[in-house]
């Protein structure tokens, strides 16, 4: 595959998306531009059923806007099929959800592999680049201990692993610290943007958690479906979108 254009890391133009729903139409998302650039740690803050969730299916093309254009890496998505598609999450893109979603017979190590064996990489390979993802999680010495015997915020560092260990560009996480507590949350939170910060990984993180926004360079409140406010953390301005809204 090649990149049509240089282009930032993730971009999205007027994105909508309606659901039919009970002979009536939801509008999820009515109007959304949003840029990402690699290395960038942003928070998208917003109550439940604003929408979170639609973009970030939509951002990683699991999913299609009714209206507007994404751009991944260059990609744009409309243009790809769903093996390309499928391709470019396997290759380029980590998810993380509220649940580390472990097989809990499998070890840590296994777990993070398995993304690779999907993809086909060698089992030597595998095993180096499994380790070395749980070595960057703080979980090296671990690598042999079962789904089951690993605490929540241990789980979420093997599933941190398993999304960084084909070293993606662009990580997406819904929830990632909605079940823990806000100590184990608060580890995940900095680890997640040391992460982002140092491998240059852009990285959007839907989340009601305080911890998380806090932490965040920019912070994108969304409410039913539109950006409301862009929060640049380096400023520390809020401040309406400079993105157009759409009704
Ligand atoms: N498959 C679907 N069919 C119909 N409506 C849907 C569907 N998926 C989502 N919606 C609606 O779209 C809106 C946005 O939902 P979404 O799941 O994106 O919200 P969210 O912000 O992720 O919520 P949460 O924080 O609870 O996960 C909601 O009104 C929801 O009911």
């Amino acid at each position: 595959m090649t990149a049509e254009t240089a282009r930032a890391l993730v971009e999205a133009h007027a994105i909508t998306r309606d659901y039919p729903s009970g002979g009536g139409i939801v509008h999820a998302l009515r109007g959304i531009d949003l840029i990402i650039q690699a290395g960038e740690f942003v928070a998208l803050r917003g109550r439940s059923g604003s929408g979170k969730t639609t973009l970030i299916n939509i951002l990683i093309g699991i999913d299609n806007p009714t209206t507007g254009d994404v751009f991944v890496l260059g990609h744009h998505l409309k243009e790809l099929n769903e093996n390309e598609r499928a391709r470019l999450r396997r290759e380029s893109i980590g998810i993380m959800f509220q649940n580390a979603h472990l097989f809990p017979a499998l070890t840590a190590l296994e777990n993070v592999e398995l993304p690779l064996r999907l993809a086909r990489t060698p089992g030597k390979e595998r095993i180096r680049l499994a380790r070395e993802a749980l070595e960057h999680v703080g979980l090296g010495k671990r690598w042999n201990h079962r789904g089951l015997e690993l605490s929540g915020g241990e789980q979420q560092r093997v599933a941190l692993a398993r999304a960084l260990v084909h070293k993606p560009r662009f990580i997406v996480a819904d929830e990632p610290t909605g079940n823990l507590d806000s100590l184990t949350g608060r580890d995940i939170a900095q680890l997640l943007r040391d992460i982002s910060h140092t491998e240059k990984i852009g990285m959007l993180i839907a989340t009601h958690d305080p911890i998380i926004y806090n932490s965040a360079d920019r912070v994108l409140q969304i409410n039913d479906g539109l950006i409301a406010e862009h929060q640049n953390k380096t400023t520390g301005d809020p401040q309406q979108s400079r993105f157009q809204m759409r009704t």
